[in-house]
């Protein structure tokens, strides 16, 4: 008896929540229209003010038996849903985002996948500061059967007086010690006058922390068909990071790696703040490959084998890290910097869990 009732009963409620569903989904239309004007005269999407009357004016008709708060909070829920429609609509149009495109994009460094199959890791030196340095570790990167090697050629250090990289000449010895071990060469430039001449000598070119919004050098790497390392401003969004590439990814160069290394926060025992929330999220909002570069993040190399652990765990493509023959004489970086030994134990460490290449 009571079950038939019980029954009655839900059969009520499936129609309200069709009902609810028709009206909510209305109200999504009418937000979307009121979307559109506040696009055409670049108006903010979210207005709080506007929300907050809404809500006092609902809850002055609030006759229960839901009470006021629970009805604030439902119809809360209701406004954020109707803002991420509104904002969904307008990253709708992001060339790098996964509306635009389902499937990973997988960058050909070469012959070599990036944001495929398998993890890779990034190393070398902070900077190039001879042949010999980089060889060392170019020897030791090819028998531990890693590809990508780095090394700043130009450096945008903090301070002047600090060394300022090898320029031209840096990269040159990049590339001859590459093609000697079968690696490839990521880089970082600096200018966009230098883009065309990079493409001669690294296979992926690398825009850095400080340059992520130097929108003249993002156009100038957008407009040559080299992979791009693209890494997160020190005190970028994640959408301002994404709009970086966009940059690039609009100039016709789809091949952009996104790279998150840290961002500035009050935290003093890190040299910056490992955002590792960051790295679902860019995987999910976007189709490009994310690497997190485990070096600058923490600027320590003791908590170097969790961080990596956590950011493989999160969903990275690979790592990045520095690694020098004698880290405590480097010209840069050298309290962050491993040594070669170090980075081979790092690597077997991941690699009882993670098949990193
Ligand atoms: O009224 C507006 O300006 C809207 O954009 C609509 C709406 C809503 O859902 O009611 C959506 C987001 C804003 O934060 C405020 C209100």
């Amino acid at each position: 008896m009571s079950h038939q009732q019980i029954e009655k009963l839900r059969q009520k409620l499936d129609e309200i929540n069709l009902q609810l569903l028709q009206i909510i989904n209305e109200r999504a239309s009418v937000v979307k229209e009121i979307g559109e004007i506040k696009k055409r005269y670049g108006v903010q999407k979210f207005d709080p003010i506007r929300e907050k009357d809404m809500l006092e004016r609902i809850v002055q008709h609030n006759e229960g038996p839901f009470d006021d708060n629970t009805v604030r909070h439902l119809f809360k829920q209701i406004f954020k849903a109707s803002l991420s429609l509104l904002e969904d609509d307008h990253k709708k149009a992001l060339l790098v985002s996964r509306k635009r495109q389902s499937k990973d994009t997988v960058v050909m460094v070469g012959d070599f996948p990036v944001g495929g199959e398998r993890n890779v890791m990034v190393a070398g030196p902070c900077s190039v500061e001879s042949e010999e340095q980089v060889r060392q570790v170019a020897q030791t990167m090819r028998k531990l059967g890693i590809r990508l090697i780095r090394g700043g050629a130009y450096k945008p250090r903090t301070s002047p007086y600090d060394f300022q990289g090898l320029g031209e000449e840096g990269l040159k010895i990049l590339r001859r010690v590459a093609d000697e071990f079968g690696l490839k060469v990521v880089s970082e430039i600096v200018h966009p006058a230098d883009i065309e001449m990079a493409t001669q000598y690294v296979d992926v070119i690398q825009i850095g922390a400080r340059n992520m919004q130097n929108f003249e050098l993002l156009k100038a790497a957008g407009s040559v068909r080299k992979p791009v390392l693209l890494k997160r401003g020190l005190a970028a969004t994640l959408e301002e990071f994404l709009f970086a590439a966009e940059y690039i990814v609009s100039r016709g160069n789809t091949q952009v790696i996104l790279c998150e290394r840290g961002i500035r926060t009050y935290e003093k025992w890190t040299r910056n703040t490992l955002d590792i929330s960051a790295v679902p999220i860019l995987k999910q909002e976007s189709h490009l490959p994310v690497l997190v570069d485990i070096s600058h993040s923490t600027g320590r190399r003791d908590i170097l084998l969790p961080i990596a652990k956590a950011a493989l765990a999160a969903g990275a493509d690979g790592i990045m890290v520095e690694a020098h023959p004698e880290p405590s004489v480097a010209l840069s970086d050298a309290q962050q910097q491993i040594n070669l030994a170090q980075l081979e134990e790092l690597l077997k460490q991941l690699r009882q869990t993670y098949d990193l290449v």
